[in-house]
């Protein structure tokens, strides 16, 4: 049974459309990331769930009962919404101690004190603050102070639980501790909860399903592994770091894989992921991330080796990014320092490489309008990708 059910759901900020007909499931005790690039709309929606926003389209069901329904003018106000939210800014009461923050939710609902401070014990214990309550809120760290703010959303028990981009005030380290806290408690819970995201680590981690959004639009939602390995559009393959992207044809389906030829091309790749939807003629973009490109050996008899000049190498830390050119394309590839000597042709800068038949994906190019937004994304390399983007 969906818990948070979202239909045809649009919001309109003057001219700006922030949230455009988005539909969305959610199953009792899932974890749904909405992760996408700064004013995809994602709080938006969140805002929308919460009753912080009034859509201008579309309904929302939480717990099986219908929260909003634009089509019969129907919006229940937010204290009347079965929700518990968590937001960036940990909006706690400066002037109260940590059990009385955590508790004042239930004290609002009227609940006597004795019973209300049990509760609140009992979610502090949760979090991992139970030792914490009677200090003041203001002698707590970032990390506790936020843990405190998770505690005090969890006390209601509340069927959906709201986050939007809960760590983001957090240090780099203190964001990771609390990913793995955050995924125990929602293992421990079982609550519905939805995640506002513009960390695709964090979103990975922690979520049964993403829903990807750009533009106010959600444009794929599935399991990490069905985002990550199957982009639907370019510009989600993009989004998720797929560094190498080129234009190309399929030009045979068969048992060992699927044989695409990157436009400009004199050899073709063996992509051994299935081409859902895809026949032989059609037209795809072909994404593989630079990961997935290797220095290989002629003597080996193996699929997608390739002779590449190598134009540019840059060693990163953990890695060595290498800038490449086979047939005229551009491809970034990237290798563990480790492993980061390549094999040299007879020229210094030749080199024999190899693409992962298992790390292609192959997604239609449509007829759809490109954006010409560009995807910001801090973990893409913004590398050598190629193509005209004239289609998504
Ligand atoms: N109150 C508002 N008034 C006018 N425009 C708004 C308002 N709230 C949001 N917007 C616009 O709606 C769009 C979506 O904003 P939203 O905050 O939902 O995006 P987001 O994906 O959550 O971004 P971020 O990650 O930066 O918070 C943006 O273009 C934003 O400028």
């Amino acid at each position: 049974m969906s818990i948070v059910r979202i239909d045809d759901l649009t919001k309109r900020f003057g001219g700006v459309t922030a949230v455009d007909r988005v539909s969305l499931d959610i199953g009792d005790g899932e974890f749904v990331a909405l992760l996408g690039p700064s004013g995809c709309g994602k709080t938006t929606t969140l805002r929308c769930i919460a009753g912080l926003e009034s859509p201008d389209e579309g309904s929302i069901q939480l717990g099986g009962g219908t929260v909003v329904d634009r089509s019969r003018g129907y919006e229940l106000p937010p204290h009347k919404r079965d929700i518990g939210m968590v937001f960036q800014s940990y909006a706690l009461w400066p002037h109260m101690t940590v059990v009385q923050n955590v508790s004042y939710p239930l004290r609002l609902k009227r609940e006597r004190k004795q019973a209300a401070r049990a509760k609140a014990m009992d979610a502090l214990e949760l979090v991992g603050l139970a030792d914490y309550a009677p200090r003041s809120v203001s002698a707590l760290s970032g990390g506790q102070q936020q843990r405190v703010a998770l505690a005090r959303a969890l006390v209601r028990e509340p069927s959906v639980l709201l986050l939007d981009e809960p760590l983001s005030n957090l240090d780099a380290a203190l964001r990771t501790q609390m990913r793995v806290e955050l995924k125990r408690i929602h293992e421990q819970t079982r609550s519905t909860m939805v995640y506002v995201t513009h960390d695709q680590e964090e979103a990975v981690s922690m979520s049964d399903r993403i829903a990807v959004m750009h533009g106010g639009r959600a444009v794929q939602v599935g399991t990490p592994r069905e985002v990550f390995d199957a982009p639907s559009t370019r510009w989600v393959a993009e989004f998720l770091g797929y560094e190498n992207i080129l234009p190309g044809r399929i030009e045979a389906i068969g048992g060992a894989g699927t044989e695409v030829r990157p436009d400009g091309w004199d050899a073709g790749l063996l992509c051994a992921r299935p081409a859902a939807g895809c026949s032989t003629g059609d037209r795809v973009w072909i994404a593989v991330r630079s990961t997935a490109i290797g220095f290989g050996d002629r003597s080996a008899d193996r699929p997608n080796l390739l002779d590449a000049k190598v134009l540019r190498s840059t060693f990163l830390g953990t890695v060595t990014e290498h800038e490449v050119s086979a047939f005229g394309s551009g491809l970034v590839v990237k290798q563990l320092t480790a492993d980061g000597v390549r094999p040299t042709g007879a020229q210094a800068d030749e080199a024999v490489i190899r693409v992962d038949p298992t790390q292609i994906a192959l997604i239609p190019i449509t007829d759809e309008p490109a954006t010409d937004e560009p995807v910001t994304n801090e973990s893409t390399t913004g590398g050598l990708a190629t193509g005209n983007g004239s289609a998504s």
